[in-house]
């Protein structure tokens, strides 16, 4: 035990072998860290490492020629979990086998697995057979059993957990989902993510990474990271749940047709993404939000949300003194609306910034996790060209929002109907405008666009164009801890496909 200057604290130290070196190991209680040093007078750039001890996920014993012991002086920890308090110990697992390049199955076995064992974790695991598999056993488990749920598989298999958990969560407490205007119940239950998909866009704007082992490692840490969900409702009815993007024009095109190619597997965006971008549709239609005034930050802001954001922070403080003072009930009732009428290519509310390898800062790079807002991106009808000016900045540092064609709004709710359905209800027998929005949707090199596009809520297609959408602030958790500050945008931009394709 050792003495350190200032006499206050103390610290536990030993020397451990490693290879061929000798380390100096301290373990430094009040701080929580284990760290190793080489004991030699330090070099430049000599290492010197720790770790917090709330991040160990195992300790065992071997010996240097790496058999493990079963008796002797150190044994395996009595107790695997008693480094923290909030570590799962029995999760309830989803894979996708059909989910990206089909590797859903081969990366839980090789990659997550052995890593749960060795932090003794146990896993019912269910393989998929179907779409909606795991969302329908979610709602005839007995969830309370588990500590987690964990998805391996894409957005499209995060969404159906999602699904599963936030709609039994309701159905519990007594909640109409059909009603847009009822406060839902919070999600408890955390949801882990091992990235198997063909975006991977929550994971990688969740983590900063697309990786099995990286967000294994925060499932296993017990890692808390509180996520904003929107609702999105028609007529009274709902629809769907969205975390990360709810796109009409360009984004619900692309998706329409790229579901088309599924067999091309991730490829598939590339495809269709190049076929829409040439078709040049755009949409007209009407928008009106309620803006978001309750938060600090703005679209526009340089600094981005990162592990303990207090933007987010700030939010959580604000949402639970409104609990405090008018229980579940929304206030935003009486706040004002703006509308906007106009011809769009693509309309885009993000509940964040949708970062993923393809586009490594995303649609809105300073969108927040957990502020209860989302950001409205609005790109009106433009030129080719300023179309691919503006694509193209989602893969560099550029700011994509500084066009005139581009507005952004941060909203904490939104309502679109099409002109097309506007102008059917108001004249449902004028089957002149119906005849000539299948003649255009037959001729893609006509830009005048009378047809309806689709939303794309999480890659999956909406059926109705008129939406009602709602943010509810910190709905779900996740085992992450957002995006690390000292994460470099290096290496996601260097691995970006247009800089490869440039
Ligand atoms: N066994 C299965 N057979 C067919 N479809 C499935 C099965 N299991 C899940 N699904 C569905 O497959 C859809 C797509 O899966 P997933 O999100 O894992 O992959 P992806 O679409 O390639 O990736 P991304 O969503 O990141 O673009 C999901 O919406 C899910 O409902
Ligand atoms: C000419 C070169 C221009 C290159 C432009 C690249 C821009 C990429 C932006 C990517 C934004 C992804 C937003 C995430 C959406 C997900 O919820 C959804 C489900 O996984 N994915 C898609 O809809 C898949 C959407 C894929 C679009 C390509
Ligand atoms: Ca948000």
């Amino acid at each position: 035990m050792e003495q350190l200057p200032g006499g206050r604290r103390l610290r536990l130290a030993s020397s451990l072998g490693l290879g061929q070196r000798c380390w100096e190991v301290t373990l430094d209680e009040e701080r929580g860290l284990l760290a190793w040093r080489d004991p030699r007078p330090p070099r430049r750039g000599a290492d010197n490492c720790f770790v917090p001890t709330s991040e160990i996920i195992a300790v065992e014993e071997t010996e240097q020629n790496k058999k493990q012991r079963s008796t002797g002086k150190w044994q395996k920890m009595a107790k695997p979990h008693a480094f923290t308090e909030c570590r799962p110990k029995q999760l309830l697992v989803y894979i996708n086998p059909y989910g990206g390049k089909r590797q859903g199955k081969r990366i839980y076995e090789q990659k997550v697995a052995p890593l749960f064992s060795l932090a003794s974790i146990s896993a019912d695991v269910v393989v998929t057979e179907h779409a909606n598999h795991a969302k329908d056993n979610l709602f005839e488990v007995n969830i309370s059993k588990y500590d987690g749920v964990v998805c391996v598989g894409g957005d499209g298999m995060f969404s159906e957990v999602m699904h599963g958990l936030i709609g039994r969560m309701q159905k519990d407490s007594g909640i109409d989902q059909n009603n847009p205007k009822a406060p839902l119940a919070q999600c408890n239950i955390r949801i882990g993510i091992i990235p198997a998909g063909s975006t991977d866009c929550v994971c990688y704007s969740t983590v900063g990474i697309s990786d099995p082992v990286t967000s294994a490692l925060h499932i296993i840490i017990g890692d808390c990271q509180p996520l904003d969900v929107s609702s999105v409702h028609h007529n009274n009815t709902f629809l769907k749940y969205a975390v990360s993007l709810l796109g009409y024009g360009f984004y619900g095109d692309v998706l329409k047709d790229s579901e088309k190619k599924r067999w091309m597997g991730p490829m598939r965006y590339d495809y269709s993404g190049f076929k829409t971008f040439l078709s040049h549709h755009y949409y007209e239609g009407t928008i009106s939000f309620q803006p978001a005034k309750h938060t600090l930050g703005s679209p526009r802001d340089k600094d981005s949300c990162r592990t303990g954001c207090c933007v987010c922070k700030e939010s959580e403080q604000q949402l639970a003194e409104q609990r405090k003072k008018c229980g579940f009930k929304h206030e935003e009732d009486e706040d004002e609306w703006k509308v906007i009428k106009g011809k769009f290519l693509a309309i885009n509310v993000v509940n964040m910034s949708c970062a993923c390898p393809r586009s490594p800062k995303g649609l809105s790079p300073a969108a927040h996790l957990a502020d209860g807002t989302a950001d409205l991106i609005l790109v009106r009808k433009c030129s080719r060209f300023d179309f691919l000016r503006y694509l193209v900045r989602h893969t560099n540092r550029d700011d994509q929002f500084d066009f005139s064609f581009v507005d952004v709004y941060r909203v904490k709710s939104f309502q679109f109907t099409s002109k097309l359905s506007e102008d059917n209800e108001s004249s449902v027998t004028d089957i002149g405008k119906k005849r000539f929005g299948q003649f255009c949707r037959d001729h893609p090199a006509c830009c005048c666009n009378i047809a309806n596009s689709t939303w794309n809520c999480d890659g999956e297609t909406l059926d109705s164009s008129a939406i009602e959408v709602r943010v509810h602030c910190q709905l779900m958790k996740l085992f992450a801890r957002g995006i690390e500050e000292n994460c470099t945008d290096e290496a996601a931009y260097s691995h970006s496909s247009i800089e490869q394709l440039l």
